[in-house]
């Protein structure tokens, strides 16, 4: 385990600095961290606090089965790989997947990316040894860089920075795409139609045809597809490194507020959600809507206590537990939490992250997950809540719009020994662009059988 350490000052005195925060790397030099935090606090929001109220009612909706939310994107974005086509094709792949997740629902999906923001990495052991040679851990692009050498591995506060524009240019490019025509609800349909007329998605013909005939039928309505030319597409990732976090966050001027404006949605990981450390408090001072990731570890009173200070107020769409407990862990470990949570009259939305619970080495060395674990853990996460009478709210997944090979099985049947063909993760592996697709396709076929 990490240590936690004190943080830097911030650039709003309203936010203390005297609680210890697990999972900050180890800054060399302060007064370049001092710089960096300086720099961050003097450039202009990435999104606007009304954008974040917007989203919460969203959340809200969510909460009691209005909307469903799907929240995908890489599990650590890179500055080299956020180039047009990476961010196009991981747009689409999420819009894709909405698409068929609105049709299996029934109801507006909520699109979000682990997008423009999603540079910093919790990590199990501080160091990483290769060869009898061992240097720091690799802790995201906002913190090092992935090459294996003393200089790359050390961290440099000038990534907050070099962080805060990429996510300045990705979000630029987020907007354009969804805002300029290319959400435009027939091409996305017409790519549905193209991955299910490969052979290996033939299984998912039947549920195609039924959303092409949907559309078929608004046409013939007359529904102005020139009003789906466009949707809301919101920003979201782990809110870990304070240092780029709290100079990010800023006082609303409508309201006296204050907002993170490094992104619409925030979430505490599993190893920083401590009670009594910094995160949560950092998170309990900001009005963005905010998530917070749950394992089968997790003790319910303790989720209890973290609701009374994130939301004290019981507001809907406020607060977000992402579950992320196993496939095999999720049928026992997750009804108890529910119960305690619903019976306490708090208002959660519930999303089922089926990764991070479902991680393994495979038997050639590669940090891995199994489709089939996956589609296992969102099947418990429906069945929980249908034995409850409680409301499974979203969905929270790695995915790239890549073709990478990087976790097992899927209609394309990768294998351990594919995975070495296109293991391009620099964290944890992701769903590739047809994995990604048929989750939504066999999560849709869950969502319409309710
Ligand atoms: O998403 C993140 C990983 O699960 C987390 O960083 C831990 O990964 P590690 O065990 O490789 O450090
Ligand atoms: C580190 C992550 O998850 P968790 O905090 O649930 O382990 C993540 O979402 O990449
Ligand atoms: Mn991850």
């Amino acid at each position: 385990m990490t240590t936690a350490v004190p943080t830097s000052a911030s650039t709003d005195p309203s936010l203390p600095v005297d609680r210890p925060a697990a999972q900050q790397p180890e800054w060399p030099d302060r007064a370049a961290l001092d710089d960096a935090v300086a720099t961050l606090g003097s450039l202009p929001p990435l999104v606007f606090a009304g954008e974040c109220d917007d989203l919460r009612d969203r959340m809200a909706a969510a909460s009691v089965g209005e909307a469903f939310v799907l929240q995908g994107g890489d599990c650590a974005e890179t500055f080299v790989h956020a180039t047009a086509d990476n961010i196009r094709d991981r747009i689409k792949t999420v819009l894709q997947m909405s698409a068929v997740l609105t049709y299996g629902a029934g109801m507006p999906v909520v699109k979000m990316g682990r997008m423009a923001g999603q540079f910093a990495k919790p990590r199990s052991k501080n160091t990483e040894t290769r060869d009898g040679v061992t240097l720091p851990a690799y802790r995201g692009d906002m913190v090092n860089d992935f090459a294996f050498t003393q200089e790359s591995r050390t961290p440099d506060p000038q990534r907050l920075v070099h962080g805060y524009h990429t996510s300045a240019s990705t979000l630029n490019l987020v907007r354009a795409f969804t805002q300029g025509g290319f959400a435009d609800l027939r091409r996305v349909h017409d790519w549905n139609v193209g991955f299910v007329s490969n052979a290996a998605n033939r299984r998912y013909e039947g549920l195609a045809r039924e959303i092409d005939k949907a559309m078929r039928f608004m046409a013939a309505c007359g529904v102005d597809f020139d009003a789906m030319k466009t949707t809301e597409f919101w920003s979201a990732h782990e809110a870990l490194l304070l240092d780029y976090e709290r100079p990010m966050t800023r006082v609303d001027s409508r309201t006296g507020d204050l907002y993170d404006t490094s992104g619409h949605f925030l979430w505490v990981g599993e190893r920083t959600r401590q009670i009594d450390h910094a995160h949560l408090d950092f998170v309990s001072r900001i009005r963005n809507p905010i998530g917070m990731k749950v394992s089968d570890k997790a003790d319910p009173e303790e989720l209890l206590r973290i609701i009374d200070l994130l939301d004290p107020e019981r507001e809907p769409g406020r607060l977000t537990f992402i579950t992320r407990m196993g496939h095999d862990t999720i049928r026992e470990a997750l009804p108890p939490i529910i119960e305690k949570v619903r019976d306490s009259g708090a208002i959660v939305t519930w999303i089922c992250d089926p990764m991070h619970g479902n991680t393994f080495e495979s038997a050639s060395g590669f940090k891995t997950r199994d489709f089939e674990h996956v589609v296992d853990e969102v099947r418990g996460f429906f069945e929980v809540h249908q034995s409850l009478g409680t409301v499974p709210g979203g969905l929270h997944v790695e995915l790239t719009g890549n073709d990478v090979t990087e976790c097992l099985g899927g209609a394309e049947r990768i294998l351990d020994a594919d995975l070495n063909k296109r293991y391009e993760s620099v964290c944890d592996p992701r769903l590739n662009h047809q994995q990604s697709l048929e989750l939504a396709f066999l999560t849709a076929e869950m969502l319409s059988s309710r």
